[in-house]
């Protein structure tokens, strides 16, 4: 996976990692886009506020870096609570969960990213605390070992998930408000991008930040990320101002082509059509054959694929459309042959 894709990827400096604190909205005001669902976040956030309740669980999903994490502590904020974070791989056994259960305060939030990776008997664990504010603990063990029910505070789980075709009935339906976040158009990632450099205090022309824009995936991680390498770029082959021109120049040197895909996309897209004249052809697959983990491709790949009409989902496998062979510059072959 590519290093921008990737935020907390090993490689990425301290440095980085502060930056993407820094450029963290951290209250609804700061947030753009996702029109529809911070719209009713705020009415419910508002509700909850005003009858003096924590407010009902939150379902954050949708494909990496479009703001899950970001909108988990914005709650918090806007709730005026405190909030713990933990995710879905950590919480090995019921009693990790009991642990950070019994230490929030009324009304915190709770966050569990990755929610589709929880052990199914944490899962569990979690039905009652969600709905009834209870929970079981073990008292003792061996011979005098009895479990007894606690209360808790009320609290709110926010969960989020790039996978929530793997969240179980159940567990989906335990939250009262559900939170499908979508990639972002040009022009709401360049207020994105404009935002950013104004906190980095780096220069920039409209125009230098829609280039930008316009070629990050839709996703606002990869944005700011493009926008600190290009920043790099400015600073050493240019003087220091981010116009188009130097947008350019990075972008192509850092691989990511005019429509925003990058190799990885590429790779996919040239696979399909080389190896499996252009599908249908299986996940698994197209997996093996570019050397990317199945998972990453579902969730990070292809919906981009998918939303900009390059890829198919039949049920057959996935399929790539004329676009893709335009893209490509490749010949098309589906007007011969075909008799319709
Ligand atoms: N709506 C937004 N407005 C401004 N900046 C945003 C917005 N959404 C995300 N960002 C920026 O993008 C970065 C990545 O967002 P975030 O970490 O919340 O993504 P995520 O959905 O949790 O991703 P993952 O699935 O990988 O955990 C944040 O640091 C933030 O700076
Ligand atoms: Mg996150």
């Amino acid at each position: 996976m590519n290093e921008h894709l990737d935020p907390e990827a090993s490689n990425l400096t301290p440095t980085d990692r502060d930056i993407e604190r820094v450029l963290r909205p951290q209250a609804f005001e700061d947030f753009t886009g996702q029109e529809k669902v911070m719209e009713n976040l705020k009415i419910f956030v508002q509700a909850a506020k005003l009858r003096g309740e924590a407010l009902d669980h939150v379902l954050l999903h949708g494909p990496p870096g479009l703001g899950k994490t970001t909108l988990s502590h914005i709650i918090a904020n806007e709730m005026a609570t405190g909030i713990k974070v933990t995710s879905g791989p950590v919480l090995d056994k019921p009693g990790d969960l009991a642990g950070l259960l019994t230490g929030l305060d009324e009304g915190d939030i709770l966050f569990i990213d990755e929610i589709h990776r929880l052990s199914p008997l944490v899962e569990e664990y979690l039905y009652s605390a969600m709905e009834d504010f209870k929970i079981d603990i073990m008292l003792e063990t061996g011979p005098n070992a009895r479990s007894v029910q606690i209360s808790l505070n009320p609290f709110t789980l926010v969960g989020a998930t790039t996978r929530s075709g793997l969240l179980t009935a159940p567990l989906r339906a335990r939250f009262g408000i559900n939170a499908r976040l979508a990639y972002y158009d040009a022009k709401l990632l360049t207020t994105i991008v404009l935002r950013s450099s104004d906190i980095l205090k780096t220069p920039i022309s409209d125009e230098g930040a829609y280039e930008i824009a316009r070629r990050s995936r839709g996703t606002p991680r990869i944005a700011n990320a493009l926008l600190r390498r290009t920043r790099d770029f400015a600073q050493i082959k240019g003087n220091g101002t981010i116009d188009t021109e130097i947008a350019r120049y990075a972008l192509n040197a850092l691989n990511v082509d005019e429509h925003g895909l990058d190799e990885m996309d590429n790779k996919i897209l040239v696979t399909i059509i080389d190896k499996f004249k252009g599908g249908p052809v299986g996940l698994k697959t197209i997996a093996t054959a570019v050397g990317e983990d199945e998972g990453t491709i579902e969730e990070v790949y292809e919906p981009f694929l998918i939303q900009e009409g390059y890829i198919m989902r039949t049920s057959r496998g996935r399929e790539v459309t004329e676009a893709a062979y335009k893209h490509l510059k490749k010949n098309f072959p589906g007007q011969t042959g075909k008799l319709f």
